[in-house]
C-alpha cells in the first residue's frame, strides 16, 4: 500500500554549471511529494502524523528558506568568508555537486530512507511546469553511480 505526503520548503540556488538563467542565484518554492510503501497492520498502516513528525522538522530545519549550494561552486568559498567576516550563520544545504533538482532527490531519498521509512518515489516539483518523478529503482542506480565515482552528487548534511 502507498501513503502519498506533501512537503513544501522555500530555498535559494543557483547551477552553476548551466550557463543560462539558472546559474543566477534565484529561489524556488519546491514541492515534495513522497510515496510511503507502508504494510497495514489492523485497521490501519501508518499514522499521518508519523510522517509528518520525522519529515516537517527535518525540512524546517535544513532546506526551508535556506540555501542549496554545491561546495565546488566559487561562491561557497565566498559565502564561508562572509560567514567569518560578520560572524553570521548562513543556512546551507552542501552538495558535492550541481544543485540539481535530480541531486535534491537522491539526498532527500537517502535521508528519508534514513529516517526509517521506506520509499517507492518521490516527486519533486521546483517550479510551475517542472516536476521530477524519481524511484527507488532511481535512487538504486545513482548510489550504484556515485559508488563508481567514489563521490556521490549530494552531501549529507
Ligand atoms: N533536468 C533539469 N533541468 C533543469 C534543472 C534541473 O535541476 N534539472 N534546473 C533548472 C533551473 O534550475 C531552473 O530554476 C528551472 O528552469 P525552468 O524550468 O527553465 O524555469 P522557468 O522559469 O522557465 O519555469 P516555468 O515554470 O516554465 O516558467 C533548469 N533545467
Amino acid at each position: 500500500m502507498i501513503i502519498q505526503k506533501e512537503y513544501k520548503f522555500y530555498a535559494a540556488h543557483r547551477n552553476e554549471t548551466l550557463k543560462d538563467k539558472c546559474s543566477n542565484l534565484h529561489g524556488h518554492r519546491y514541492g515534495v511529494r513522497c510515496f510511503f510503501e507502508v504494510e497495514r497492520d489492523g485497521e490501519i498502516s501508518t499514522l499521518f502524523g508519523e510522517f509528518d513528525s520525522r519529515m516537517e522538522p527535518w525540512i524546517k530545519e535544513y532546506y526551508d528558506h535556506g540555501m542549496l549550494i554545491n561546495v565546488n561552486d566559487p561562491l561557497y568559498e565566498s559565502l564561508q568568508e562572509h560567514c567569518r567576516r560578520t560572524g553570521e550563520q548562513l543556512k546551507m544545504k552542501l552538495f558535492n555537486g550541481p544543485t540539481s533538482v535530480e541531486n535534491l532527490a537522491w539526498m532527500l531519498f537517502t535521508e528519508v530512507t534514513d529516517m526509517g521509512f521506506r520509499l517507492a518515489q518521490l516527486e519533486i516539483r521546483e517550479t510551475d511546469t517542472s516536476v521530477i518523478s524519481y524511484t527507488r529503482e532511481d535512487w538504486i542506480r545513482d548510489n550504484r553511480l556515485f559508488a563508481s565515482l567514489r563521490s556521490p552528487g549530494a552531501a549529507t548534511p
